[in-house]
């Protein structure tokens, strides 16, 4: 089989693996499992993201008394979690593999010690020819410290380890111009990262069993489609559907976002979606956003900084908003907050944000 990509990320959501009733369709796992073999075999290097936990969980026990959702879903995930990776362990060994389990949260990915020891443990793994499982730490990541659902997480992971692309398989054929179950709605085969959401065509409903719904697909794909990685949204129910993906002599009815030209380096990718972990804010004038979303690679000065929303310290990371609040981008800063006045009156200005630890929302021309 000739390869479209030969580094991959592919994240398989609780839609596909759970049946109707919650339990965990083993055969769907087996056959997925079959997949990534195969391709393995052909040399891609496969990493996994899998969903399945709280879903393999609510079919092993109920709660023996009420319980509330947070306790609830530990509980299930603690419990499933077990149940899903003997599954995938006992599936790739039959195919000749060894798969290994990662679990993390979005705590991780604001140290960037520790993002990097996560990075590190996944390469290790992948140059041993394991194939790594990832999935978010649910018994400790509850409310606020969760990821949306783990399509932010596989963008995050296929970011990470510089995956040519991203799989993302649910229960529907892709992004879809109106709900999937509604008559006209007419399956999208290729979206530009400069195409706005269509809000209204994407319900922020979820399926039985999963999380974000198809409008966090969507926004975590053009996200990770303007770091110069390709994403796909696919039916992980249908047959052969990584084989037929990947295979250069097949077609499949799925949605490509179509990456960016350029990638951002190891430390912006980071930056970029450390979003959460922001601990300063400041505004700046149209002229500053023009500059920073130049083709030049153009550092934010202190004369393009109109307020200083949250004070920060040298070395935080910061959010970069425009006049109305809309995000233009996010950056480590190079100094306290409180120098800026100082240094707007300076001749020659430090900048507050470097070029190089600077991350824009905006990259679709090539910038990075
Ligand atoms: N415009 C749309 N196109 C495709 N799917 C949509 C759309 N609007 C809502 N959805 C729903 O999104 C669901 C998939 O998201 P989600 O529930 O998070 O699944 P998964 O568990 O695979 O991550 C689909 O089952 C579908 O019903
Ligand atoms: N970590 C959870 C995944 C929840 C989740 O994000 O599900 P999905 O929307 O299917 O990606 C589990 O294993 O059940």
């Amino acid at each position: 089989m000739q390869s479209r990509y030969k580094k991959i990320t592919v994240k398989i959501g609780s839609n596909v693996l759970a049946k109707p009733d919650g339990t965990l369709n083993v055969s769907r796992m087996a056959h997925l499992v079959d997949q990534i073999a195969f391709l393995h075999k052909n040399g891609v290097e496969v990493v996994l993201v899998s969903s399945g936990a709280v879903a393999a969980g609510r079919a092993v026990l109920q709660p023996a008394k009420k319980t509330d959702a947070v306790s609830q879903r530990q509980l299930w995930a603690a419990l499933g979690q077990v149940k899903l990776i003997s599954r995938y362990s006992d599936f790739f060994h039959e195919d000749g593999l060894v798969c290994a389990q990662v679990l993390t949260t979005k705590e991780n990915f604001s140290s960037r010690g520790h993002y990097l020891n996560m990075k590190n443990c996944i390469t290790t793994l992948l140059e041993n020819k394991v194939i790594p499982i990832v999935n978010e730490n649910d018994t400790i990541s509850v409310t606020e410290l969760m990821f949306t659902d783990n399509d932010e997480l596989s963008g995050l992971i296929a970011s990470m380890v510089d995956s040519e692309a991203l799989i993302i398989l649910s229960n529907v054929d892709g992004v879809f111009s109106a709900h999937p179950d509604s008559e006209d709605a007419e399956l999208i085969e290729r979206i530009e990262i400069q195409e706005k959401e269509p809000e209204n065509a994407i319900s922020s409903e979820q399926s039985n069993f999963g999380r974000g719904g198809m409008l966090t697909k969507f926004r975590i794909a053009k996200k990770v489609a303007g770091d110069g990685i390709g994403v796909h949204v696919a039916n992980g129910t249908r047959e052969n559907v990584l084989i037929n993906m990947l295979d250069t002599q097949k077609e499949l009815k799925h949605t490509f976002f179509v990456p960016n030209e350029k990638s951002s380096s190891g430390v912006k990718k980071w930056i970029g979606y450390s979003d959460g972990f922001a601990k300063g804010q400041v505004t700046v004038n149209q002229g500053a956003i023009d500059a920073l979303n130049s083709e030049k690679a153009v550092s934010l000065l202190p004369v393009g900084i109109v307020s200083i929303d949250s004070g920060f310290k040298k070395g935080d990371l910061i959010k970069i908003v425009d006049e109305s609040g809309e995000i233009v981008g996010i950056g480590k800063a190079s100094y306290n907050s409180d120098k800026i006045e100082h240094e707007k009156q300076s001749d020659k200005q430090k900048p507050v944000v470097h070029y190089d630890y600077l991350y824009l929302e905006n990259r679709l021309n090539g910038s990075s």
